[in-house]
């Protein structure tokens, strides 16, 4: 399959921090004719030299604002990005920034109301202006008891400070966004992984999802 896609089958992996986006997107590795794009940490992790993500949780009422709005940047370049392949799949979104990582930093304090609102414009000026097409969300949904075990184990040294109580807050508007739908309008149809699972029970799950992914995709395609 060659030559650009402007509009690629496009699926947003959402789920809370260390709930398994990376090895879910790793699974489809296997497949030619799906193109994975990963969360850019490394770019907040290395903004000329400077480590937003390091200075976001350690000093976040100073560094929330800055990191944001630079993590919303990177997922827009995601977002338009165009790919060769009729399947793309997106770590994160436009719409977990605001509806999750945003709104929890809104609600606890550590983003002024001014500053939020400021968050806030962007992101309704980008959803107004600028078309980010989504034909499906695939939800790890997550135990935050479980992914805050993980967190520990996986070691990513600006997260060892990250408390339980962070952690359930961003699993509460996950649901909220992604399964009550009380919270925020949900841009496609979601299909739930249960990933409490360990790594050797999953790929049955992953197998799933595969399903739903490559039918659409050939549906994308023969159109
Ligand atoms: C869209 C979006 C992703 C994202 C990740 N993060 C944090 C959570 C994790 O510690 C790390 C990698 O996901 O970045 C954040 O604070 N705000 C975010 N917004």
């Amino acid at each position: 399959m060659s030559g650009s896609n402007s509009k690629p089958f496009t699926v947003l992996v959402e789920g809370n921090i260390g709930s398994g986006k990376t090895t879910f997107l790793e699974h489809f590795q296997q497949f030619e004719d799906i193109t994975l794009l990963t969360e850019p940490v490394e770019e907040w992790r290395n903004l000329r030299g400077w480590n937003l993500l390091d200075l976001m949780y350690k000093d976040p009422v100073k560094w929330a604002m800055p990191f944001q709005s630079y993590v919303t940047m990177t997922m827009l370049d995601m977002h338009r990005r165009p790919t060769a392949t009729p399947v793309k799949l997106m770590e994160r979104s436009l719409f977990s920034a605001r509806y999750c990582f945003v709104e929890h930093m809104m609600r606890n304090g550590t983003l002024h109301p001014a500053q939020f609102a400021v968050l806030d414009e962007w992101f309704r000026f980008i959803h107004r202006e600028i078309p980010i097409d989504v034909d499906l969300i695939v939800y790890l949904k997550t135990t935050p008891l479980v992914v805050h075990e993980r967190i520990k184990k996986r070691a990513r040294s600006e997260e060892q400070c990250v408390p339980l109580s962070y952690i359930e807050e961003l699993h509460k508007l996950h649901e909220d966004w992604l399964v009550n739908r009380t919270f925020a309008e949900c841009p496609a149809p979601v299909l739930m992984i249960d990933a409490d699972l360990d790594l050797s029970q999953i790929t049955e799950e992953y197998k799933k999802s595969e399903h739903q992914i490559l039918r659409r995709a050939v549906d994308v395609v023969m159109q």
